[in-house]
């Protein structure tokens, strides 16, 4: 299997008429870091809930490790640990209690190594000090991790995440990052949902990018990004010069602030950028001194808003 999560024209209007996921195709390969990024209100947690048959598509089809859902999600649910909507916990209970708990509401789970598995998931996500804690006491990056944990009691081969670090401190997100980079090192597949497009860069190795319900792109991070023109800057005591020769050059929306020049590197006919060292030779070539020349890669937040026309903050 190369992909572990498919769908064709998923489409979900809900009662009250509102449409919240259009005609969505999405690929998801194995053994990827898969980020669903959109701003709020876009479809995400939608297409989730779809994904996990915990809602019912109102048009089109959705595979989950190769089977279709909700059809079949008795079996496939098993093999894929979610986070979904707030870690639902016992607060009155400690960490370790609430695994336990967990553990002995899954009725393929041996008995006999429960209080292994327990403390394995507690270890994992970094709480084995804290398991002895009621879980009301935790700090929200606390329960977040005891809810991966449970999610993490039997080993899955995909993991859903809904927004893993939404309300968390800095601190609390960076964790959270590690044990996603960690899992997938170990081979999980990991889809993990977010608003944030620096989360989503730092830690996946692929995105697919949704606005009001529509997909409007998806592929690797990096090409995601690469599919925005880079910027070019140069550094010179000569900006006037370098200002004139790179628009005689082609470059466009040249802006000019002390001593550096940038711009927009031009695209050939065949949608090529031009080469930048190209354009460094020609500034030699026309006597601009050049201290400094480089591309500044585009980021994701670039190519969302060269996708949309707008910024990422936009209401759904
Ligand atoms: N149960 C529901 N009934 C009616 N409309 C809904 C329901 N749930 C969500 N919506 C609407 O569907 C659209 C998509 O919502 P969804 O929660 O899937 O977006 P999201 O990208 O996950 O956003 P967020 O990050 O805010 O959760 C929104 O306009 C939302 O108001």
């Amino acid at each position: 299997m190369t992909v572990v999560i498919e769908t064709r024209g998923l489409t979900k209007r809900y009662r009250g008429g509102q449409l919240a996921v259009d005609r969505l195709d999405l690929a998801v390969p194995t053994g990827s870091v898969f980020g669903f990024l959109g701003p709020n209100g876009s479809g995400k947690t939608t297409t989730i809930r779809m994904l996990m048959g915990l809602i019912e598509p109102t048009a089109g089809t959705a595979s989950v490790l190769g089977r279709g859902m909700p059809r079949a999600a008795r079996a496939v649910l098993p093999q894929v640990g979610a986070l979904i909507e707030g870690p639902a916990l016992y607060g009155y209970l400690n960490g370790r209690d609430n695994l336990l708990r967990y553990d002995s509401a899954d009725p393929t789970a041996d008995p006999r190594t429960r209080r292994a598995r327990v403390s394995g998931a507690l270890e994992r996500v970094g709480l084995t000090a804290a398991g002895g804690k009621k879980a009301k006491a935790y700090s929200l990056g606390m329960k977040q991790r005891l809810a991966l944990a449970a999610a993490l009691l039997q080993p899955r081969k995909l993991l859903v995440l809904d927004e893993p670090t939404n309300g968390l401190d800095p601190q609390g997100m960076r964790e959270i990052r590690a044990l996603v980079r960690e899992l997938a090192g170990e081979g999980t597949t990991v889809f993990l949902s977010s608003h944030l497009l620096d989360e989503i860069e730092q830690v996946c190795t692929h995105a697919a990018v949704m606005a009001r319900g529509r997909l409007l792109t998806q592929g690797t991070v990096a090409e995601l990004a690469a599919g925005t023109r880079g910027r070019l800057a140069v550094t010179t005591p000569d900006p006037a010069d370098a200002a004139r020769v790179l628009k005689e050059l082609g470059v466009t929306d040249v802006t000019v602030a002390g001593d550096r020049v940038s711009g927009e590197l031009p695209v050939s006919d065949e949608g090529e950028p031009a080469e930048p060292a190209d354009l460094n030779s020609a500034l030699v070539r026309a006597g601009v001194r050049v201290r400094a020349f480089g591309v500044e890669r585009a980021s994701l937040e670039d190519a969302f808003v060269a996708l949309t026309g707008e910024g990422f903050d936009v209401a759904g």
